[in-house]
């Protein structure tokens, strides 16, 4: 109510002990190429962040919930993705239990058009010689700006800022903090937030705050569905980064043959006679795959026209993971941001972990099996 009263009469703004009274908010951006599950860990470290603001400051903080925007990865190019909200994927109502957040069109119901305060660009550190000893504290400092400054986020022209300024940062999340003490703004955007590192990676917080990241129930239903359908039986999950992996790690993308090997190998030795694929690959290669997996019986989710139109490339992507967080066995692709979140997922059910973290082997190379990141209550 307090809110709605000051946004109707402009002149009360002035009042400043009212103003005193008022939540200020957090906006954040991620470098454009980064993927949907890198983004999802980048929440992770600004809600760690707004939490740390509501102990240290007398104001109430709130994360507003970047849209998601024209992914590199979503290729459907007949499907307009912009400006998604967070409840399009995610049970947001599960996040405010844990964060205070709101989405950008509830904020912009609350600021009005007006200005944000600040815009803060953050940025490497300029590493001035190979030899220099490298320096990992924690620090910032105001400086030129490196790059382009986005002038335009998420295609918004009623998004300004009063003050905008670059910021070279080096540490963790909760040193954003320093920064708005600096420029007391009430409300703030800043770009470039994966430069800002967890407090704690697979401390007591993170999984606090990774647990409410729930997906939205729609999406549960279409896989619980799928489910029901098709996986009636004990099944194994094959996760196949491909496209970009097959250049950018190629070392760690097995090709269709050797990755059908080491499916049957584990196929014979659980007992196991199904096998569902999530995959951004080809149809070609998920045929090729198919037929050298047979005898075993191998399925995959195909979102029919109504589905794509509702969820889009990004909820058909997550249905994928939901599928194979259930599963009886998981084999991911190596430094797949897509597989890590699916193994969290696998933690957070409580399966056991000698069936979650494994991933695939290249050919031809050494290959050691992913990291356990146990779950912390
Ligand atoms: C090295 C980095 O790897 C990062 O990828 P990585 O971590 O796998 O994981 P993500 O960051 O999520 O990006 C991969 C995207 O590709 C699609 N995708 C990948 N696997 C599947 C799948 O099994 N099913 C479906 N439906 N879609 C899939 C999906 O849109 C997903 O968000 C890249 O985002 C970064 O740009 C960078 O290249």
């Amino acid at each position: 109510a307090v809110d709605s009263r000051l946004l109707d009469e402009e002149e009360t703004l002035a009042d400043h002990s009212i103003l005193d009274t008022l939540p200020r908010y957090v906006l954040y951006d991620v470098n454009k190429p980064e993927g949907f599950n890198l983004r999802r860990d980048v929440f992770i470290r600004m809600a760690s962040f707004i939490h740390h603001m509501n102990k240290v400051s007398d104001y109430h903080w709130i994360l507003v919930l970047p849209p998601w925007h024209r992914l590199y990865h979503w290729r459907s190019s007949n499907l307009v993705q912009d400006c998604l909200p967070w409840s399009l994927f995610f049970n947001v109502d599960s996040i405010k239990k844990t964060t205070p957040v709101v989405e950008l069109h509830e904020f912009f119901q609350m600021n009005g058009l007006r200005p944000l305060d600040a815009q803060v660009t953050l940025q490497d550190f300029n590493v001035k010689s190979f030899e220099q000893y490298p320096d990992f504290s924690d620090k910032w400092e105001v400086a030129n700006c490196k790059d382009q400054v986005q002038k335009q986020f998420w295609n918004l022209n009623n998004l300004t800022f009063t003050k905008s300024l670059c910021i070279s940062f080096q540490g963790i999340s909760t040193l954003l903090a320093d920064i708005v003490q600096e420029l007391q703004p009430r409300t703030i955007i800043f770009d470039h937030a994966e430069l800002a590192l967890h407090n704690y990676y697979g401390g007591q917080e993170y999984w606090m705050i990774r647990k409410s990241m729930q997906f939205s129930k729609n999406l549960h239903e279409i896989a619980k569905e799928f489910k029901k359908r098709n996986l009636k039986q004990d099944y194994l999950c094959a996760h196949l980064r491909r496209r970009d992996f097959l250049y950018g790690h190629p070392s760690d993308v097995p090709n269709i043959n050797n990755t059908a090997r080491q499916i049957k190998e584990k196929l014979i030795l659980l007992n196991i006679k199904t096998v569902y694929v999530a995959t951004d690959t080809s149809k070609t290669e998920v045929e090729e795959l198919k037929n050298v997996l047979r005898p075993y019986q191998m399925f995959k989710f195909e979102a029919d026209k109504k589905t794509l139109n509702n969820f889009l490339d990004g909820g058909v992507a997550i249905i994928d993971q939901i599928i194979c967080s259930q599963a009886n066995y998981f084999i991911g692709t190596s430094k797949s941001t897509f597989s890590f979140r699916i193994q969290e997922e696998r933690e957070i059910l409580g399966l056991p972990i000698e069936t979650t973290f494994n991933s695939f082997c290249g050919d031809n190379t050494e290959c050691t099996q992913p990291t356990k990141w146990r779950l912390v209550e």
